[in-house]
């Protein structure tokens, strides 16, 4: 199942330097993971914001949940989780008079 999730992070300013750049970092790692298992299929940036869309194609509500948990900036985060079906008008799935 394909999922489009927006990530909005909100890390408090007063949270010690070095602690902010290991969770940046360890969250970086985790999503290149995710990224090379096909399961984060898609980071964006959204412009101007702290905030990224992706892409998640998992099984089940509660294995993106058990994902989006265990990611280190999880507790700064605002998740926003749209789960997405097919169209049957797109072209890639669309049968019919060509
Ligand atoms: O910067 C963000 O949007 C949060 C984030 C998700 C994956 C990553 O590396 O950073």
């Amino acid at each position: 199942m394909l999922f489009h999730v927006r990530m909005d992070v909100a890390i408090p300013h007063d949270l010690e330097p070095n602690h902010r750049e290991d969770l940046v970092a360890t969250e970086r790692k985790r999503a290149l993971e995710l990224q090379h298992t096909g399961v984060w299929r898609h980071l964006w940036r959204v412009v101007g914001c702290y905030s990224n869309i992706s892409i998640f194609d998992v099984d089940t509500n509660d294995g993106l949940h058990a994902i989006l948990e265990s990611l280190p900036l999880y507790p700064y985060m605002t998740i926003e989780v749209t789960p997405l079906a097919q169209h049957p008008s797109d072209v890639s799935v669309a049968v019919g008079p060509r």
